[in-house]
């Protein structure tokens, strides 16, 4: 193994693993920590996913340095430590706590910390994060229920988060080029430990970020930070040139489509499918809280409807309507509901032979591919940018298409089910 990723939950490692597959690797991505470092596949780049971005820091550093050892283990030479694209964290975590530990835990002195994404619009400016034309803090993530993001300087709020100190280094001296980079990395870290905020505006950037980082131990950042790690590779004579994408085989089977997420991208992607003729079936949080709705119910309502042709199972509701169940459930406890009750449905739907399933939101694809008894999964052609297919390496025998909340065209369902047909 070369690379060894950590990343702090699901969807966000199929986005990373989706970009080192795009550059050549060989890639296979866990659903949780490998219990040993033999339990690890074969692979140019392993993806540890973990749910570990809002859980208490201490634990997401736990679990962030057993995936490391385990990775280590299996022999990789560099690590990444995989975050969102919009840098959800809070004050307390989880970014910095993790990146000092895996600093720590790696013996370096220097690493850069950058998320930028520039095919799904976030870039980094002077050390200030941007939501296609927002800044952060005026885009919807200021108002994310776990992790509202209202201050768009990511000095700051890296330097919140770590007693290490937080540097920037611009996309002026990025564009230098990679020695006059690493040279920057180098001095700020001159006096003392030092994450230094990485600009990037291009893909151009992060390609020389990434080049760079050239035997480097660990990086930090969202997926765009990864695009220019496989050509080290190939550099440095250990990675075949990039051959034509391997072919991904989709079992013959159902197709079905589950969405948990609220985002405004997904609601756009419902509304987009139920335009095309998608036949759908709305779940209401507070209907399952009273016993009036269950998987039995959504499965009688699917079954003479399975085949060829989707069905939609949403949750997805406007900001209000959530609002409203959360405020007679409790935030938490809406949200398990429909989690549980979506992976009853998804566990139903494998037993009446969908092999094919859409899967909308982090959190419910965690609850979804848990149910389906899978804990590992191949890479497969991208959709959108940031979302693959993917393909269950064991439990249910099923393509998977798991896609963060935020991402993918408005006609991101039909789209990936026809691009298999
Ligand atoms: N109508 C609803 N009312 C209350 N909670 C809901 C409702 N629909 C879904 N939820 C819960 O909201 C959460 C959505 O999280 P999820 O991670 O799946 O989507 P997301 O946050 O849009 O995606 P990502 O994490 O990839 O950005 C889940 O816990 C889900 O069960
Ligand atoms: O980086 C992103 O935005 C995504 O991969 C993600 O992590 C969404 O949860």
């Amino acid at each position: 193994m070369l690379l060894g990723v950590i990343a702090d939950d699901l969807t966000g490692a199929t986005d990373v693993a989706l970009m080192l597959a795009r550059e050549g690797m060989r890639v296979v991505q866990t659903v949780g920590v490998p219990a040993s470092a033999q339990a690890l596949p074969e692979a140019d780049a392993v993806v540890v996913s973990m749910k570990s971005r809002t859980n208490p820091a201490a634990e997401a550093v736990d679990w962030s340095l057993a995936a490391c050892d385990a990775l280590l283990g299996a022999g990789a030479r560099q690590i990444l430590f995989k975050y969102c694209s919009t840098f959800d964290s809070t004050d307390a975590g989880n970014i910095g706590p993790v990146a000092e530990a895996l600093m720590k835990r790696l013996g370096v002195g220097w690493t850069v910390a950058c998320p930028a994404f520039p095919a799904n619009g976030r870039s980094v400016y002077q050390g200030h994060l941007f939501v296609g034309a927002q800044l952060l803090s005026d885009s919807p993530m200021k108002d994310h229920p776990l992790t509202p993001m209202r201050d768009s300087n990511l000095v700051r709020v890296l330097q919140r988060q770590t007693a290490v100190k937080v540097g920037l280094v611009t996309v002026s001296t990025i564009e230098q080029g990679a020695a006059a980079t690493r040279k920057a990395f180098e001095s700020l870290a001159a006096e003392a430990p030092c994450i230094a905020i990485g600009d990037a505006i291009l893909d151009a950037h992060l390609r020389v970020l990434g080049e760079a980082f050239a035997g480097e131990k660990l990086l930090t950042g969202g997926s765009g930070i990864a695009l220019g790690l496989p050509d080290n590779f190939r550099r440095a004579g250990l990675l075949e040139p990039k051959g034509a994408p391997r072919p991904f085989h989709a079992p013959a089977g159902k197709t079905a489509i589950l969405a948990g997420s609220c985002s405004a991208a997904t609601r756009g992607q419902v509304a987009d499918a139920v335009s095309k003729g998608v036949e759908t079936f709305a779940l209401d949080p507070v209907a399952i809280a009273a016993g009036r709705l269950t998987p039995d119910h959504v499965l009688d309502w699917a079954g003479p409807r399975l085949g060829a042709r989707p069905v939609l199972v949403y949750s997805t509701a406007e900001p209000e309507a959530v609002k409203a169940a959360q405020d007679k459930l409790g935030r938490d406890a809406a949200g398990a509901l429909v989690e549980r009750l979506l992976a009853e449905v998804a566990q139903g739907f494998a037993a009446a032979g969908v092999t094919r399933l859409v899967v909308a939101g982090g959190e419910t694809s965690g609850a979804v591919v848990g149910a389906l008894g899978v804990s590992m999964l191949e890479i497969g052609p991208e959709i959108d940018p940031g979302v693959p297919w993917t393909l269950a390496a064991d439990g249910a025998s099923m393509a998977l298409a798991l896609k963060s909340g935020n991402f993918g065209a408005p006609d991101f369902f039909t789209k990936a089910l026809a691009m298999l047909d």
